[in-house]
């Protein structure tokens, strides 16, 4: 027997080692394992045991097995499996992202002596050497300092031998570590929400629906994956409450996957309030001690409800019956850093792994879901009320290229007479309103008018983005940041311009033009560096104390404002314009979010203004009239037409090279050698529309196929052809199922 362990580091392969008859019954796969490398020790996760081996050099043993039980059960380990195959990852790379990050790390651990002075006699000689050698010192020993003594092999069982008899406490350092650094603020907000919140509503008579078909799908213990799309304020979230107690009723677990950003207090509140102690919740604002508790108590199976974002996909579940993926739409779901992989996506396979129901909910479906419906592949449940009564808002396209509008706009004017008239009155009436820009900073670029250079960033071919709070140049890519130079470096002159729209700019603009209100912005500089900041400013425009929010994406989704009546979109254009497929789809899903925070309240009148140069583009009319289906049916006419996915699929292969010379090097032998797939189409290798990034070149091929199989066959025909060509420098990636093209 060998076991092949996924090894994190340069190789990211499996390596195979012999078993000892020690560890033959804890060797399995899901367990971490400690495993000569190199000189020293390395921790990997056991990823399979295989008969054979065809490893030709010296093949050492395990050097031990870390923990009682594997933090990964077979159920889990299958759907690691299926995603590396899936998307053509490393194991180690996945198992990376899949185990809480302590577990991985080499462990720092405290062993001290808790028995009698003398070990009692019932010990094996090997044991006794070891409590001999612990019962000296009063303050506990290191576990590495304890290795070089007795030796590594085994170790990690024999401590547990000496704790199961009570003789010894482990510690983990980082346990003390990080308590500090824990953030009690969260908590007091999450307390705070709790307080205010009542008893279940009534369900409407199309939750009630909704409700009564997952309930079915869930007691049949069958795997049955549902979209449920529901306009904004319909309130899927009781309809997830309700099918979560069913699954609970079943003696089963649930878990709901959110978009990041919706993980604030109140919806955490909210889980907490109907789920009590059996909820844990995974989110960035925890300390990673933290973190690896709500884990534990997941594997445990104390906790029966799990909530969190993209990442807790990978909840270790004794017996999951349900999976809710809020928001399914939302870009965040797919992790474009590392292992690319998508959340949903794969939320589907381990549903249908585990004979789990699984729902997709949102206002504004991925075109991919909703296509998944009309073909019955999915079941489709739809909200089209609002379930606290109220009306979606009116929303109205504002035409900036009419002079009308441009009244009293200068040069550097985000918003237009009517946005600003309507303003007025909002706060005249004493109410709130919401401004939505999808950029951060104050100027993305810095121009000469004289010699037309733009100041970019020397690590990526983007411009730098001007941050006129911190006055420094910022690169939203790398995080370079630089002085803002007074003089044109290319041409010395005085010609230095601040071009573009930000949100900085914008919140200038605002209390400029209000300056008796209150103003807050929001956007990841706005947080930055502290986890409670995002909570706090949403609180404050919750209650009323802010008169104005400007905000990124942050503030565009989930959150439900009882006082907000005016929403302005200021560009609606920047998210049509990108040159990618799905441009028309998340412009249409951008608006109808940001309009859906607008009016939520029942006798509450909202007001939405979206200001475009292109009031005629087809996401834009169809938002305006909440007309999700108009939207689908041109967009998926659209899609059939040029063949992208649903119909078709897609994937890139990326290449990257410090060295320009080396990379088009490669890049041209490729091209020469470029095998060919029957029904798959190759475009490039090109140079990547960021053709820079963090100091690396980069280059990409896109392939295109009827079903994914065949796209998967022409990544591994030209993975074969491309790794014997690339040097030590040159860098490969593939990305299944790709949402950025950049
Ligand atoms: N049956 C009901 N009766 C009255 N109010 C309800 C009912 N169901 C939900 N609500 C309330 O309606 C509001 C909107 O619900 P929720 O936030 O779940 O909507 P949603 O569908 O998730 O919207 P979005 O897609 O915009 O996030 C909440 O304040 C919620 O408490
Ligand atoms: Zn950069």
């Amino acid at each position: 027997m060998y076991a092949q362990v996924a090894i994190k580091g340069p190789y990211g392969g499996l390596f195979s080692y012999t078993i000892p008859d020690a560890l033959r019954e804890a060797a399995i796969p899901g367990a971490l394992a400690l495993v000569p490398m190199g000189r020293g020790n390395r921790t990997g996760l056991i990823w399979s045991l295989a008969d054979t081996c065809d490893y030709t050099g010296e093949i050492k043993p395990l050097a031990d097995i870390l923990g009682d039980t594997p933090p990964l059960n077979a159920e889990l380990m299958r759907l690691l499996d299926y995603i590396a195959r899936y998307y053509r990852q490393a194991p180690a790379s996945i198992a990376a992202a899949a185990l809480p990050a302590h577990l991985l790390h080499d462990r720092k651990r405290r062993v001290i002596w808790l028995g009698e002075t003398a070990p009692p006699d019932s010990l094996s000689p090997a044991l006794r050497a070891l409590a001999d050698h612990l019962r000296k010192r009063k303050n506990g020993l290191m576990e590495s300092t304890i290795a070089q003594h007795v030796g590594r092999a085994g170790l990690d069982r024999k401590l547990k031998l000496l704790r199961d008899d009570g003789l010894i406490r482990i510690e983990e350092s980082w346990d003390a570590r990080h308590k500090a650094r824990e953030n009690p603020h969260w908590e007091a907000e999450e307390q705070a929400e709790v307080r205010q919140l009542h008893e279940p509503p009534q369900l409407t008579d199309e939750q009630q629906e909704a409700v009564d078909a997952l309930n079915e799908a869930i007691t049949a213990g069958r795997f049955a994956p549902f979209l449920l799309q529901g306009v904004t304020g319909s309130g899927k979230t009781e309809v997830y409450f309700r099918a979560v107690e069913t699954a609970l009723a079943q003696g089963r677990q649930a878990l709901l996957l959110v978009p990041e950003i919706s993980l604030t207090p109140q919806l955490t509140a909210r889980y907490r309030v109907r789920f009590h102690e059996t909820l844990a919740v995974f989110h960035s604002g925890l300390t990673p001690a933290r973190r690896h508790d709500e884990w534990r108590r997941a594997r445990s199976g104390q906790a029966r409800v799990i909530i969190g974002a993209r990442s807790a996909l990978f909840a270790p579940f004794a017996d999951l019956g349900l999976i809710v993926v809020d928001e399914e739409h939302d870009g965040s779901y797919k992790q474009e850093e590392g292992v690319p992989y998508h959340a949903r996506d794969m939320a589907i396979v381990r549903a249908s792994f585990n004979q789990a129901v699984v729902v997709l909910g949102s206002a504004t479906p991925a075109m991919e879901s909703l296509h998944n419906a009309q073909h019955g592949k999915y079941h489709h449940l739809r909200l089209t009320q609002r379930a606290t009564g109220a009306d979606l808002p009116p929303i109205e396209l504002v035409d900036l290229s009419d002079p009308q509008n441009r009244e009293g706009m200068r040069a550097h004017s985000l918003i237009g007479k009517t946005l600003r008239e309507a303003m007025s009155e909002t706060l005249a009436a004493g109410k709130q309103s919401l401004l939505f820009l999808n950029r951060r900073g104050f100027a993305p670029a810095l121009l000469c008018n004289l010699c037309g250079h733009s100041v970019s960033c020397p690590n990526c071919a983007v411009a730098l983005t001007l941050h006129k709070g911190r006055n420094q140049l910022m690169c939203h890519y790398c995080d370079h940041v630089a002085d803002p130079p007074d003089v044109c470096p290319e041409c010395g002159q005085l010609g230095l311009i601040r071009f573009g729209p930000g949100t900085e700019r914008l919140e200038e603009e605002v209390k400029q033009r209000f300056p008796d209100a209150n103003v807050a912005r929001l956007d990841r500089d706005a947080v930055k560096g502290s986890a409670d900041r995002l909570a706090k400013t949403l609180d404050a425009f919750r209650s009323g104390a802010v008169d104005i929010l400007v905000g990124t994406q942050m503030i565009a989704k989930g959150h439900h404002f009882s006082g907000l009546s005016l929403v302005g979109v200021i560009a609606a254009e920047s998210a049509m314009s990108q040159p990618d497929f799905r441009a028309a789809e998340r412009a249409f899903q951008l608006v109808t979010q940001v309009a859906g925070r607008a009016g939520r309240e029942r006798g509450q009148t909202g007001r939405v203004l979206v200001q475009t140069f292109d009031p005629q583009h087809y996401a834009l009319t169809a938002a305006a009239c909440h007309d999700a289906d108009l939207f689908a049916d041109q967009e998926l006419r659209f899609r059939a037409e040029a063949e992208y996915p649903p119909f078709s699929r897609m994937a890139l292969v990326r290449f990257s090279c410090e060295d320009l010379g080396e990379g088009d090097r490669f890049v041209a032998e490729l091209r020469r050698n470029l095998p060919h797939t029957e029904g798959a189409l190759v475009l490039g290798p090109a140079p990547a529309p960021l053709s820079k990034l963090r100091g690396r070149h980069r280059w990409q091929l896109m392939i295109k196929g009827a079903d994914i199989r065949m796209v998967h066959q022409a990544v591994g025909r030209i993975l074969a052809a491309a790794e014997p060509l690339a040097g030590r420098n040159l860098r490969i990636g593939v990305d299944i199922d790709p949402q950025a093209f950049v």
